[in-house]
């Protein structure tokens, strides 16, 4: 050791006395990295898995720190503890100065470097864009970027930047994954088995490059790996198992210490220790110098949770220094890195000054999010052709009356005259059966039949939708009836009754043929008695129905579904688009790498918002275009209403989207989720049929839906063009605003409790 060292080394151990309580917190935060005390359990308090049980860990700074232990032995859990990706259930930790996820310590943030496990890259971004947009995540300007860049693809081996990512090899993308962690020189590099799948040459250069980035003394890395031998060049290797450190030491003081020859035999020796010398059935699989201890018993596994009794090694307490701790592979001694930092320096001094703009970063994850939708047709697709699809069919299929309904006649009032049933059109008596018949033809095809029974048969066999029947005398019996009026007897009123039979098992076919039947006869009367020089009105019901107040006499039913339908489109393809945007994320590792790289999910949810916004602007005039003014769906309010509407719809819906994947952990329950709750809201938010059709106790429930109120703010402002400040408009928007922080609110606290 150097006399320079050596004497920083003694002031160190001799540094003023503070209280005792305050030295500890200082010493602590001298570290790049101290654990004390952390306990860490996944689960119910019944049902807790404990994967950090009382783990103490000291990480000097300047130090290569190789974290090994067997699979599921909890190396992740720490390293997502020290990143500040979870927290602990007790204990205490802290990093580069200050404890994880408080407000300026930058961890979370751009002081850490982070390699997840998961390759955690976005595939559709080429290796350039991934850079780029991590780099601005970490508030890198985009010239220094680029410099990184060039560096990074040199010393990684990697292809040209403009390379997809999807479209490397595994190792590639790994390597990738690597420059993201070192691209913005952080403090603290943490690697989880950075070096899987990439070959022995690349692996020691990387090997060389943290040793040559940690000799300067500011930099650390904690790394985790399977390959035993290449943990030998880690200044300070944690042996960890059953969520403890079994041993804390140099490589070679490990091997010094319990006289062995391979640090597979240390950590043999010290699982066989810590099981109470029981039979440790520990199978070391030796592919490739692999660890690879997965395979133990289960009461192996079990954590121990008496106070540091398997703890070997100092720990690397600064003050206590190991010199075992500064023993290199060389056997050269050396200090692990600026043991001595002015108090001056520690985070919160400089309040706030590892944070990053939120401008930057929302900059990044907006551009990521058009990019993703951008390179993916599929998305798309989705977006914009599938609203307008929508609306074509609606249009097209909904609503219509129907037509070509074949009805039977059995008219033994006329002759039919090559087919035809003939009557003359002026003031004459004969044929009224094929007179009225003439005035039954904007939906049905009459087929004419010899007899009743075979007609009938033709309905029950579903050829036809109802049979009407007209007996030899209808024609004198009718005018008998209307020239005797109330002097008319039973049988001529009964003869001069068209008789009709319907298949009423299709509700709207058989109401349609009714209207019709009934409708014809009023034209049929009314027609005659003008032919006849009556008054043509003596033929109607003596009721009156003037011009409706809104609406139109012959009311469509598309306009009635118009507005929920457009509602409907706009609200679920947000949810769609929406729900699973996280998910994915989260599931490929990268929400947790932003998470790391000290983006906050407010600023992850402002992104998204922003970006389905756009979109929705876009989805709601497609969707309006169409409706009204392709397919003339009725308008008679103010269109501005109807787009803020639907706008606000559409941002509803993204928030409901939000809830869902915040809430789920697998897409496919994200998807049932949102299908689950599209059929239930569709038939009671009054979008198919009247509220008022309903059970006055589901009306409530109707109404506290969130599409309820705001369909029928639609229906008011296009068919009545009602404005806004009627009631049944301001409602819905109203409802709307409520529904949109209802869902904001919760998926903000369903994120803020995950990432905790
Ligand atoms: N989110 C979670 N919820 C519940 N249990 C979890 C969760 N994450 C990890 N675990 C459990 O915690 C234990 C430790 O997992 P961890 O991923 O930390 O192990 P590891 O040492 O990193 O394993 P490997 O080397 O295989 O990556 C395992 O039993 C695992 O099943």
């Amino acid at each position: 050791m150097s006399n320079e060292k050596e004497s920083r080394m003694s002031q160190l151990q001799f540094s003023p006395p503070f209280d005792k309580l305050q030295s500890t917190a200082w010493k602590k935060r001298q570290q790049a990295v101290c654990l004390s005390h952390a306990f860490k359990h996944y689960g119910s308090k019944k049902r807790s898995n404990h994967v950090l049980v009382n783990l103490n860990m000291t990480v000097s700074k300047g130090m290569i720190y190789g974290l090994l232990g067997a699979s599921g032995c909890g190396k992740t859990t720490l390293l997502s503890c020290i990143v500040g990706r979870r927290s602990l259930n007790s204990g205490e930790i802290w990093v580069l100065g200050g404890k994880p996820g408080t407000k300026g310590s930058g961890v979370p943030g751009k002081r850490v470097g982070y390699m997840p496990q998961e390759i955690a890259l976005y595939g559709e971004f080429t290796i350039k864009e991934t850079m780029m947009y991590f780099g601005w995540i970490f508030g890198m300007e985009t010239g220094r970027i680029a410099e990184r860049l060039t560096f990074l693809l040199n010393f990684l081996d990697l292809p040209s930047g403009n390379r997809m990512v999807k479209n490397l090899s595994g190792g590639q993308q790994r390597r990738v994954s690597f420059a993201v962690a070192l691209l913005h020189d952080p403090d603290l590099l943490i690697l989880d088995e950075p070096t899987v799948g990439v070959d022995p040459l690349l692996r020691h250069a990387i090997w060389r490059h943290l040793v040559r980035l940690t000799s300067a003394g500011d930099k650390t890395v904690i790394i985790t790996t399977h390959y035993i031998e290449e943990a030998r060049q880690a200044h300070c290797i944690g042996l960890m198992r059953g969520g403890r450190l079994l041993a804390e030491e140099s490589p070679q003081a490990l091997l010094t210490m319990y006289n062995c020859i391979s640090l597979e035999d240390v950590f043999l020796k010290l699982s066989r220790e810590q099981a109470g010398q029981k039979s440790a059935v520990v199978e070391l699989n030796m592919f490739g110098g692999g660890l690879g201890l997965n395979k133990m018993s289960k009461r192996e596994e079990a954590p121990y949770a008496a106070e540091d009794e398997y703890v070997v090694g100092l720990n690397f307490q600064v003050i206590n220094q190991s010199k075992e701790a500064l023993i290199v592979d060389n056997g050269d001694v050396s200090l692990p890195g600026k043991v001595i930092e002015a108090v001056t320096n520690e985070c919160n001094d400089c309040g706030g000054c590892f944070n990053v703009t939120s401008h930057g970063k929302i900059k990044a994850l907006i551009q990521k999010n058009i990019l993703r939708m951008w390179r993916n047709v599929g998305v798309m697709m989705f977006i914009f052709v599938l609203p307008v699809m929508q609306v074509i069919l609606f249009c097209l299929a909904i609503g219509r009356d129907p037509t070509d309904l074949k009805l039977a006649i059995v008219n033994d009032d006329a002759q039919l005259v090559n087919g035809e049933c003939m009557f003359n059109s002026s003031c004459s008596m004969k044929n009224l059966s094929c007179r009225y018949l003439s005035h039954l033809t904007e939906h049905t095809r009459q087929i004419h039949y010899a007899n009743l029974s075979a007609a009938q048969d033709a309905v029950k066999q579903g050829h036809v939708w109802g049979v009407l029947f007209f007996n030899e005398k209808y024609s004198d019996s009718l005018v008998a009836r209307l020239a005797l009026a109330d002097a008319a007897d039973e049988e001529t009123v009964r003869l001069s009754d068209v008789q009709v039979w319907l298949d009423m098992s299709n509700q709207h076919i058989g109401l349609t043929l009714n209207r019709d039947i009934l409708y014809a006869y009023r034209d049929f009367a009314q027609d005659l008695l003008e032919r006849c020089e009556y008054n043509p009105k003596l033929g109607d019901i003596p009721i009156e129905f003037l011009d409706p107040i809104y609406g139109n006499e012959d009311p469509s039913f598309t306009d009635f579904v118009a507005p929920g339908v457009i509602i409907t489109i706009v609200f679920f393809l947000a949810v769609a688009l929406t729900s699973s945007a996280l998910i994915v994320e989260r599931a490929e590792g990268l929400l947790d790498r932003s998470w790391v790289a000290g983006v906050s999910p407010g600023e992850l949810l402002f992104s998204h918002v922003v970006t389905q916004f756009a979109v929705m602007c876009g989805q709601t005039a497609l969707v309006l275009i169409f409706m009204i003014l392709v397919f003339g769906v009725e308008n008679h309010g103010n269109i501005g209403h109807v787009i803020t509407l639907t706008i606000l719809q559409g941002l509803c819906g993204m928030c409901f989207g939000f809830v869902i994947s915040a809430v789920c952990e697998l897409e496919r329950n994200a998807i049932q989720l949102a299908l689950g709750s599209f059929y239930p809201t569709l038939l009671l938010s009054g979008v198919i049929w009247p509220v008022e059709g309903m059970p006055l106790f589901l009306r409530y429930v109707s109404f506290c839906l969130p599409l309820t109120l705001a369909t029928n703010s639609l229906r008011s402002i296009l068919t009545r063009g009602w404005p806004l400040t009627d009631s049944d408009v301001y409602m819905g928007f109203v409802s709307t605003l409520i529904w949109i922080a209802v869902f904001m609110t919760l998926t903000l606290t369903i994120l803020k409790l995950k990432k905790n």
